[in-house]
């Protein structure tokens, strides 16, 4: 194998010129006011030429205008909506056939290596917490199963706990991690022996007094219902479905006016305009879930209503106590947390853009603007974040997306996220496959036009303490540079996230010895996680390492790979040296 290594202090000096520059950037970039932040970001995206080859099966090519290292992508993408995608799905479409490029163009999309690095939660519910939908899902492109504990038992999420587990023992180059959502302090309206129709101008009762269920009053489920709305407050059920208006309250009932009348059915999601319930965000029944979560070794929570900092010390403190390595991921849904964002972020190890919740406690035009800013945020802190709520809502009935929900996902993706995420799409939709198919085509041929953005906020810290991040950042621009992939060695994850962090153009191969860090790593854009037992032979192990990237199609002899050794805890290396290495795959025959 031909290869080059570069040594840390050789590096030192081209890095502080860097990281000056962006660190004033970012910290104008912060202090600018969120719309006009919002707006100079959209119209600064450059331009891109689209051509459509007048021919069949659907070959798109992009151009960037302002790309000159890297030639125009000659990938295939694949319709959205193809029928007979359930029936055909085994030998009609996998992740790799999607990504086969065409020989005579150079760079990094013409790589058998390149994939999708913008990840895919799926909600689990009713349509798909079977084996058969469980490997289908995964095989169409589910990297993070997630349990909504508002919906279901201990018993029910048990079993997809279970199949996931069993899906990854079976998979020799794939991996789902399991993310549980916690309830929260939801408040919800009570059950109905039918749903009742509710019209404009009508008058409507919400009271706190149990097993109410009438067409004209319904119970809550949260004694402080009465005290935390006032006269005049909205209520919007089910995100904003229907709404009312408070007229007046007694000690125990809300009078409204319906405004925009519907259908009520039992147990509905009530939210109060510009306000939070003065509930803990982590209630008993949370607890007993968390508690759960860590028996069945989950890999993330996705604590709902965090609206300040000191309940996700709370979390990670207990975890601490159970010896438990499950990453806290805070849910950004409520009006409360807004003001306390970057706190509370800064104490998560990641975040959800929950924009079913938020929408409806703050006014809906904000919900763009705010996704925007948290997408930032976490960018800048190397927090993974995931986008979610209606990303595909229309495809829960219908067999192909609206062209607004195409843009919506292709905006996530642009604006960073790690993740996209499905709910009712694939928990209880009719076409949870297609679902994950449209999300996996859009992300992908996203990403194909973001080849000359410009490198995330927060780059290039120099001192010695940040040794790892600016490895980080000169391997992303090794890679960047020759239009490689990388392929990191990690134990904690640690390097292989920081990498994510600077999201290079090319996949990282995050190469693991621990299962439980393999699975988190599947949450993170740009990774693809691969287990592997390491030797204490380093050259062995980088053999097997390409040798197996080989095997797999994810690397072609002739190509070169960035390969990195650093981070937290050495494998190879004494406390002094840390590697890049360029190297071009020969022969990657093992060696043993
Ligand atoms: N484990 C489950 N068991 C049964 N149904 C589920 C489960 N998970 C989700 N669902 C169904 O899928 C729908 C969408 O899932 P999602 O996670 O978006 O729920 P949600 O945000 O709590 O929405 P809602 O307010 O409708 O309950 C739920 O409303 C529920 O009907
Ligand atoms: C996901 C979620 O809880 C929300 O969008 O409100």
């Amino acid at each position: 194998m031909a290869q080059a290594v570069m040594s840390g202090s050789r590096l030192c000096s081209s890095m502080q010129t860097c990281a000056a520059q962006k660190k004033n950037s970012v910290q104008e970039q912060l202090s600018s006011s969120r719309l006009l932040c919002g707006r100079i970001r959209f119209f600064q995206r450059r331009k891109v030429e689209q051509e459509w080859p007048q021919q069949s099966g659907f070959p798109i090519h992009a151009t960037s205008l302002r790309t000159k290292r890297v030639p125009r992508p000659g990938y295939e993408v694949f319709p959205a909506s193809p029928e007979g995608l359930v029936e055909d799905w085994k030998d009609s479409f996998t992740r790799e056939e999607g990504l086969q490029a065409e020989e005579k163009s150079a760079g990094i999309w013409t790589k058998t290596s390149v994939q999708r690095k913008t990840k895919i939660v799926c909600t689990i519910g009713p349509s798909t917490s079977t084996p058969e939908m469980i490997h289908k899902l995964a095989e169409e492109g589910m990297n993070v199963a997630r349990l909504n504990m508002s919906h279901g038992d201990h018993a029910s999420h048990k079993k997809v706990i279970d199949l996931v587990k069993e899906y990854n023992a079976q998979s020799a180059d794939n991996v789902i991690a399991i993310m549980l959502d916690t309830k929260g302090p939801e408040v919800r309206s009570g059950d109905l022996p039918q749903p009742i129709m509710l019209g404009k101008g009508q008058e409507f009762i919400f009271t706190i007094k149990r097993g109410v269920g009438s067409e004209k009053c319904v119970s809550v489920n949260y004694d402080g219902f009465v005290n935390d709305v006032e006269k005049g407050d909205t209520l919007l059920v089910d995100g904003g479905m229907m709404s009312l208006t408070v007229k007046s309250k007694t000690s125990d009932s809300v009078i409204c006016e319906v405004i925009d009348g519907g259908e009520l059915k039992s147990r509905r999601h009530l939210n109060v305009r510009g306000k939070s319930a003065t509930l803990p965000s982590i209630t008993d029944k949370d607890w007993e879930d968390i508690k759960f979560g860590v028996e069945n070794e989950v890999d993330f929570y996705a604590v709902s209503f965090v609206k300040d900092a000191k309940v996700v010390h709370e979390l990670k403190d207990y975890l601490k106590s159970c010896n438990s390595d499950i990453q806290v991921t805070v849910k950004i849904e409520s009006a409360d947390s807004i003001p306390n964002l970057h706190s509370i972020i800064s104490a998560s190890d990641g975040a959800m853009v929950a924009r079913g919740d938020l929408g409806a406690e703050l006014p809906i035009e904000e919900v763009p603007l705010l996704q925007e800013d948290i997408i930032r945020v976490c960018c800048s802190m190397g927090k993974p974040v995931i986008v979610a709520t209606n990303m595909l809502e229309s495809m829960i009935n219908h067999p192909t997306p609206t062209r607004a929900e195409v843009s919506d996902i292709a905006i996530a993706v642009r604006e960073g996220a790690d993740a996209v995420m499905l709910s009712g799409e694939t928990a209880h939709g009719k076409y949870p496959l297609k679902a994950v198919k449209v999300m996996h085509t859009v992300a992908l041929r996203t990403e194909a036009t973001m080849l000359d953005e410009e490198p995330p906020a927060s780059f290039g810290r120099t001192s010695k303490e940040h040794m790892s991040e600016m490895f980080a950042f000169h391997a992303t621009m090794m890679s960047n540079t020759l239009g490689t992939s990388i392929v990191v060695f990690t134990r904690t994850g640690f390097m292989a996230t920081l990498l994510s962090h600077y999201r290079p153009f090319g996949t990282i191969f995050a190469f693991t010895n621990e299962e439980r860090v393999k699975q988190r790593l599947a949450l993170y854009r740009g990774i693809r996680p691969i287990y592997m037992p390491f030797s204490n032979d380093a050259e062995e192990t980088f053999s097997k390492a390409l040798s197996l990237l080989q095997k797999l199609g994810m690397l072609k002899e002739g190509e070169q790979v960035a390969l990195v050794q650093s981070g937290r805890q050495p494998i190879w290396r004494s406390e002094s040296t840390h590697h890049i290495q360029v190297r071009t795959v020969q022969d990657c025959t093992p060696t043993k």
